[in-house]
């Protein structure tokens, strides 16, 4: 279970995220909806480091995250879709995903463990590329994809690392009409396998509706309204204040 007690960060006089206290289950998927600027991705980089807190607690099954480091919580379980920034333009899409199923087993610097398991890291590389609809790009550079192939690269390098927690971060921006349907349907799967604890940013309010087993709502940095799809989505605050254009 993942959860955040009181979790607040102060930028000077603003409180971009406000005492939020949550706690987000294995086999659900929670999405974090709100205004624009209200605290949505900060509250995600809080929880995954990018950011350190002003006040409030980051706990994994029971173990504090709080004081260490992005790459430490990553190494927990915290899946934070990678940003493209951090994909390796200049290797192939396989090669950046084998680095990732590389990084997971702790290979690293084994080089001839590296060379012995070659052929498994390969494999399990290609199935996460089928995954995602991109093993025909297999061999072409990252950087020659378009945006939303590339998208598509950055959840196949978040599922290479197995998180225990996946936090979306408005995983179809950009995309295109026919591409959407692809990342929601990992999205679908990953919630389906039952296991992960997923959080999603997300604007688009069909998107929504149809995968959030719950809604929290963020406004001014602070938890608003928490519950069942139907319910928050029906509540008065909601509709006046928050949904009223989007849905
Ligand atoms: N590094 C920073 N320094 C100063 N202010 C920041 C910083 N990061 C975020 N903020 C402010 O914190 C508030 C929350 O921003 P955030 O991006 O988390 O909102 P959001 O809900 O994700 O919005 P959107 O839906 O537009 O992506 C905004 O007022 C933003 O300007």
């Amino acid at each position: 279970m993942l959860q955040t007690q009181d979790l607040t960060i102060r930028f000077g006089g603003h409180v971009a995220v406000d005492r939020v206290s949550c706690a987000f289950h294995p086999g659900t998927l929670t999405a974090i909806v709100g205004p624009n600027g209200a605290g949505k991705t900060t509250y995600f980089n809080l929880i995954s480091g990018q950011l350190p807190v002003s006040s409030g607690r980051v706990l994994l099954n029971g173990e504090d995250l709080t004081s260490l480091s992005a790459p430490q919580r990553t190494r927990r379980g915290l899946g934070r879709a990678f940003q493209l920034t951090q994909l390796f333009p200049h290797l192939t899409v396989l090669e950046n995903v084998r680095l990732a199923v590389q990084a997971r087993c702790g290979l690293g610097l084994r080089l001839l463990s590296v060379w012995l398991s070659h052929r498994a890291l390969i494999d399990e590389s290609m199935v996460l590329l089928e995954r995602v609809r991109l093993a025909a790009r297999a061999n072409d550079l990252a950087a020659s994809l378009p945006h939303g192939d590339q998208r598509k690269l950055e959840v196949a390098l978040l599922m290479a690392l197995q998180p225990k927690v996946y936090l979306f971060d408005e995983p179809t921006a950009g995309m295109s009409v026919d591409e959407v349907p692809v990342v929601l349907d990992l999205i679908r799967e990953l919630k389906r396998e039952g296991k992960h604890t997923i959080l999603l940013v997300e604007h688009k309010m069909d998107v929504v509706r149809e995968l959030a087993d719950r809604i929290v709502v963020l406004h001014q940095g602070a938890l608003v309204a928490d519950g069942e799809p139907a319910a928050v989505m029906a509540s008065a605050v909601v509709q006046n204040a928050y949904l009223g254009v989007a849905a």
